[in-house]
């Protein structure tokens, strides 16, 4: 499937996507997902997720902000994701900070994400490197976290996305790199979360690798669009509105190369 036919799928049908992510990133992510086409609910209490999960059509987990509920909830999702065939999306944020947090990423791991989808840093040290990264941004160049990313994909038999300054997806067969965007994405917190939750989004209509392929090529274009802006505060609302801006035939798999 076509990015721009993922995304005209993702419009027609706005797919519920069931998101867990961190408290940094609950607004920007649900705005994200809005302005693109999908229908985003922030649901993490550990008493109602078991319900909630099999009413969307996606899940994604960040554990950007963690705490014991927070992991209890995750793990009830992510199981209710794999009993009801629901593509489930992990975001590992800055997993390899603290003991709590790999130990967390390890156990959300062994639920069997569709889609994994982290910075170089983190996905570098979720195949078993040693990376740069201190926090939830990267020190790592994408470049560098490609074959560990396909080995991390084979073994847990998903997709995996590393994101930067161009964007790697694999399957741990086929690899495709996205080129496009802004410098300025970095410096505004929390897209890295917001893209997460359209992965959900396009999964919830496409298979995983497309989905994710679609979700990269849909912030490529917008984050360009919005790449005039003075800073980035304004190019956060030219973000957003250039995400619900762009049509299925600005989808163009020119940005897309494979390996
Ligand atoms: N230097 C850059 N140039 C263009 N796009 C970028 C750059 N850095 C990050 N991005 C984009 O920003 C989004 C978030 O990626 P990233 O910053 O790697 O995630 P995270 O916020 O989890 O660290 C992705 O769409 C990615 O392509
Ligand atoms: C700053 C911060 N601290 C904990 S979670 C978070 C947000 C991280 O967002 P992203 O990984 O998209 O930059
Ligand atoms: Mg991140």
């Amino acid at each position: 499937m076509t990015p721009g036919t993922a995304l005209r799928q993702m419009r027609e049908t706005t797919p519920l996507v069931h998101c867990i992510t961190n408290y940094v990133a609950m607004t920007i992510a649900a705005n994200v997902t809005l302005a693109a086409g999908a229908s985003p609910a922030m649901v993490h209490a550990p008493e109602e997720v078991g319900d909630f999960t099999p009413l969307s059509k996606a899940l994604t987990i960040n554990i950007g902000t963690l705490s014991a509920p927070w992991v209890l909830a995750m793990r009830l999702s992510a199981q209710a994701a794999r009993t009801h065939d629901i593509p489930w999306v992990l975001d590992p944020v800055a997993h390899f900070a603290t003991p709590y947090r790999t130990a967390v990423a390890q156990g959300l791991l062994a639920l069997e994400p569709t889609i994994i989808r982290g910075n170089a840093s983190e996905i570098i040290a979720l195949s078993g490197g040693a990376g740069a990264g201190k926090g939830a941004d990267s020190g790592d160049a994408v470049a560098d976290a490609q074959d560990g990313a396909a080995d991390l994909a084979r073994r847990c038999g998903c997709v995996v996305v590393v994101t930067g300054a161009t964007d790697f997806v694999t399957d741990g067969r086929r690899r495709a790199m996205v080129r496009g965007g802004s410098d300025l994405m970095p410096k505004v917190t929390a897209l890295g979360c917001s893209l997460t939750a359209l992965i959900g989004g396009y999964a919830a209509v496409a298979p995983p690798f497309e989905a994710s392929v679609a979700a990269l090529v849909h912030f490529a274009e917008a984050g360009e669009r919005a790449s005039g802006a003075a800073g980035p505060g304004s190019f956060q609302v030219a973000f957003l509105d250039a995400l619900h801006r762009i049509q299925p035939e600005d989808l163009g798999e020119d940005r897309l190369t494979w390996l």
